[in-house]
């Protein structure tokens, strides 16, 4: 692709019901490795932008984690799928364009299509990530079942079919979330190194 200055050398591709802690996981792994190794992307990053820019929307609501987003989550489903169906790469590319850190965490996927792309343009570099939680806790972070979207592709795409890399148990019982991303960490760090290498020789 014209815009990708370098290849990354670790494509983690995370995704999770809402609620389940995603944005918070993969802002934890970030804060982990730093900002010179690693990036988060979010699929629906472009999306949002957009939608808040053909609806005339206030984009850093629709990028934040309260009831603002939600309001609008339903028709932003649509909208995008609308664009997914012309085009299932679009919100990938867009939201990979111009990363140039080796490890690249993508917080967001939700369809097999999402998975499909990064699979098919990083075969060597993806891993999937599932990020679970309980809908006790998930309640507890503001949660409640809305028809139309937690009963639709955008919740449930990858409920089933999709073998994970790692599955993290974002729960208050579970072990830590720095122990259970051990061993991501690990392969994140040997990522960075390997890429260092590379770039200095
Ligand atoms: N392990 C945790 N400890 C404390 N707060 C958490 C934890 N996981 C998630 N949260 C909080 O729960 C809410 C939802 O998490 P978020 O990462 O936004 O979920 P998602 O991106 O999957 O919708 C946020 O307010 C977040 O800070
Ligand atoms: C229209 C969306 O992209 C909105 C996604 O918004 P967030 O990724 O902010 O959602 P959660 O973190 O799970 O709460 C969903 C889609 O189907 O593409």
């Amino acid at each position: 692709m014209g815009d990708r200055v370098s290849e990354p050398e670790l494509v983690l591709v995370f995704s999770g019901k809402r609620k389940s802690g995603k944005d918070y996981v993969t802002d934890l792994l970030l804060d982990r490795l730093g900002s010179d190794v690693c990036c988060v992307l979010r699929l629906s990053g472009p999306l949002k932008q957009q939608y808040a820019q053909e609806h005339g929307l206030d984009l850093a609501q629709l990028l934040g984690s309260g009831l603002y987003k939600e309001q609008y989550r339903s028709d932003m489903i649509h909208w995008g799928e609308t664009r997914r169906s012309q085009d299932p790469g679009f919100f990938c590319r867009l939201a990979t364009r111009g990363a140039q850190q080796p490890v690249w965490v993508v917080s967001d996927a939700r369809r097999l299509s999402d998975l499909q792309w990064f699979w098919s343009e990083f075969p060597r570099q993806t891993r999937c990530v599932r990020v679970q939680s309980s809908e006790q806790t998930r309640k507890q972070r503001g949660w409640s079942f809305t028809t139309g979207v937690d009963d639709a592709e955008s919740e449930c795409g990858l409920d089933s079919g999709v073998e994970f890399d790692w599955i993290i148990t974002n729960e208050a019982d579970a072990p830590s979330l720095d122990k259970q991303l051990q061993p991501i960490l690990k392969l994140a760090m040997e990522a960075a190194s390997s890429s260092s290498t590379s770039r200095s020789s």
